[in-house]
């Protein structure tokens, strides 16, 4: 399929943050509303929020983000920022979106755990009625925090459930916070109800994904250093765990020093639940169209597969089943004529 005909497939993308997504229109608006000088040039303010082309590692990755954080400290800005995002995604016709960010980085201004998730929810759903897409938000704990604060965002967050909030996450430095010692934290987000989603196997750790399934959590961010663990793939299939991959982030991350070491194909074969997604639109500079190009082109994936992967995307999204079963109807219309 070219270009033009994956641009108007519909999609779902299920792994997306919020702080790494925001357009440079969208960047240039929030840094007026803080006095924030930034260049002038496109390409200069580029440099600035994509990852730089040698990172060596995740945590070189993360520190991009430290460039946006100050501009998320206010629920205007926060609101601009969903709104923004969904509708970035809503042009290349993405269908479903979960949207994630960590509240615990947008409360320096003053604003409360809640109230930056209120504000994000705000921006979804701004946007959900001016698009055609359904756009959810999930909250991430960040690993490196203390499981207190971790727990305590869990915790106000607990009530926005299903009010736009749809579930939770853990992201950040995962080479010197391994699932293990975020455990009591995980535990709590569970107790309080909160459908989870994990980062793990960025760092070539394949026991971080491992104990994150042994925890029962349902859906993988990543799983990368899965790719030559047989019986860790095994463990994916026979848990339903969801994969959500995401292939442009893990070669920046050098999460896969190369494709052979990104664990599409091993998961495909072993008929594991796999997904794709971006990860971070603007610091990976990349879209959900560019992805399924890449795939097409390095694993000659086909419609009917995009299609599965859509269908696993949606059996995993933290919404209703009604809300599934017109996503999966609207999919099967969108890929009828490729497949
Ligand atoms: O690929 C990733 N792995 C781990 N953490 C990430 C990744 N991408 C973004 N974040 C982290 O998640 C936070 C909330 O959105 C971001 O601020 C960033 O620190
Ligand atoms: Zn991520």
């Amino acid at each position: 399929m070219d270009f033009d005909t994956l641009h108007a497939l519909g999609k779902t993308e299920l792994h997306c943050h919020l702080d790494g997504s925001l357009s440079l229109s969208c960047i240039r608006q929030l840094a007026k509303m803080i006095n924030r000088p930034l260049p002038a040039s496109d390409d200069a303010l580029r440099q600035l929020v994509q990852a730089p082309a040698d990172s060596e590692n995740l945590a070189d990755y993360l520190k991009t983000f430290d460039f946006v954080a100050p501009l998320l400290q206010t629920k205007k800005a926060l609101q601009l920022a969903a709104f923004d995002v969904v509708a970035q995604a809503a042009e290349e016709n993405v269908r479903y979106i979960e949207i994630r960010f960590a509240p615990a980085f947008s409360i320096s201004g003053g604003l409360s755990l809640s109230d930056a998730t209120e504000a994000v929810i705000e921006g979804l759903h701004q946007a959900m009625t001016k698009f055609d897409i359904v756009a959810k938000a999930l909250v991430c704990g960040m690993r490196q925090l203390p499981n207190a604060d971790n727990q305590a965002m869990f915790r106000a967050n607990a009530a926005l459930l299903g009010n736009g909030l749809v579930g939770g996450d853990f992201a950040g430095n995962e080479a010197d916070f391994p699932t293990s010692v975020c455990a009591p934290a995980i535990k709590t987000a569970q107790r309080l109800g909160v459908p989870l989603t994990f980062h793990a196997g960025e760092c070539h750790c394949p026991q971080n994904i491992a104990e994150a399934i042994f925890l029962g959590i349902p859906r993988i961010g990543h799983a990368t250093a899965c790719f030559d663990q047989p019986d860790l793939i095994q463990k994916i299939v026979q848990t339903h765990t969801t994969i959500e991959l995401c292939l442009t982030s893990n070669l920046q991350t050098k999460a896969a020093r190369s494709l052979d070491e990104f664990p599409y194909q091993a998961l495909k074969a072993a008929g594991a639940a796999i997904t794709i997604n971006t990860d971070n639109r603007t610091v990976s500079n990349t879209t959900l169209t560019h992805e399924y190009e890449l795939y097409q082109t390095y694993f000659k994936t086909t419609a009917a597969d995009f299609l599965a992967f859509n269908l696993n995307a949606i059996n995993a999204a933290f919404i209703s089943e009604p809300a599934k079963q017109a996503l999966r109807n609207r999919l099967h219309q969108d890929y009828a004529a490729y497949l």
